[in-house]
């Protein structure tokens, strides 16, 4: 049995728990930390699952994935430092926050993986991508693997490209329900009902991703077998290219790239 807390019950917080009961994991193995009473009431009803001090759960559970916002983690590693017995695996969800941050502030050898999820985690279709700090070892990332993978794809990737993988998976699904989003505006515009419209865009999202994942077919083989000479198609990419849709969500995903770095930078400390 392999304990588990989730320091900070929000968002992933939730969608990690869900997912874990969801694959099977005992409500006994999990367990989880929040600030505010009503929110802890509220998921310890919902999924049977014990709201712990922050000093009870570095004591009893063997692996503690952090799961604040980055600018909450100084006050949370103040918190558990003083606390935190040799031993444990320390997982981190945070974007930006490098292994390191950890290893610095929590005792001598403790081992740390630093991981890139993302939303889809509360439908078990996670993409999330894993890489080791100085002090894991194989079966530290064996273990994040296996947790992982049962709310999800894993990938394991060298930490110097986490930030780039935190703008391209981390923050991906958010530009594709912008995308959605947008399609269904078209779809408004074109005089189509909106829960009609959000149907066929929906449907469509679904149909091509299954197409890319399933098909093994590369996107732009399977965008030009959409694309009939003279059809609806092309004139429809032709506005794309021209109001550089291409280049925006290029530029898009390097500046949330480039975010990911300043959140690590914020919590830089002096080696001297
Ligand atoms: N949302 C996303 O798509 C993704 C997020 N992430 C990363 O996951 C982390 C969490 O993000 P998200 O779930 O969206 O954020 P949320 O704000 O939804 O969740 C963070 C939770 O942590 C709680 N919290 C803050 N400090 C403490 C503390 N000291 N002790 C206990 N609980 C605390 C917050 O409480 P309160 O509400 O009181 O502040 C909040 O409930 C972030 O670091 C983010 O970078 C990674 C991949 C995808
Ligand atoms: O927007 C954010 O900072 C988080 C990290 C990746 C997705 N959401």
């Amino acid at each position: 049995m392999t304990n588990i807390a989730v320091l900070g019950a929000g968002k992933m917080g939730e969608a990690l728990l869900s997912g874990l009961l969801k694959a099977g994991r005992a409500p006994a193995e999990l367990m989880f930390t929040e600030r505010f009473p009503t929110r802890a009431e509220e998921l310890a009803k919902t999924y049977g699952i014990e709201h712990v001090e922050v000093a009870a759960a570095v004591q009893r559970a063997d692996v503690l994935v952090v799961a604040v916002k980055p600018q909450d983690i100084e006050p949370l590693l103040d918190e558990i430092a003083p606390k935190i017995p040799g031993g444990k695996l320390v997982v981190s969800l945070c974007a930006g926050l490098p292994t390191k941050l950890y290893e610095r502030r929590l005792p001598e050898g403790t081992a740390v993986v630093r991981v890139m999820p993302n939303t889809p985690m509360l439908v078990g279709e996670a993409m999330s991508a894993i890489s080791g700090g100085a002090h894991a070892e194989a079966h530290h990332l064996d273990l994040v693997e296996e947790l992982l993978s049962s709310v999800g794809k894993v990938a394991r990737v060298p930490e110097g490209q986490q930030d780039a993988v935190t703008a391209l998976s981390g923050s991906g699904p958010a530009y594709f329900y912008f995308l959605v989003e947008a399609m269904i505006d078209a779809g408004i515009l074109l005089g189509i009902p909106r829960d009609k419209a959000a149907d066929l865009i929906v449907q469509s999202a679904v149909g091509a991703a299954a197409m890319l994942r399933e098909g093994g077919g590369h996107p732009v083989m399977l965008r030009e077998a959409v694309t009939s000479p003279a059809g609806t198609t092309i004139s429809g990419l032709r506005e794309l290219e021209k109001h550089g849709v291409r280049a925006a969500l290029i530029d898009a995903i390097e500046a949330a790239r480039d975010r990911s770095v300043e959140l690590g930078k914020a919590h830089e400390i002096d080696e001297d």
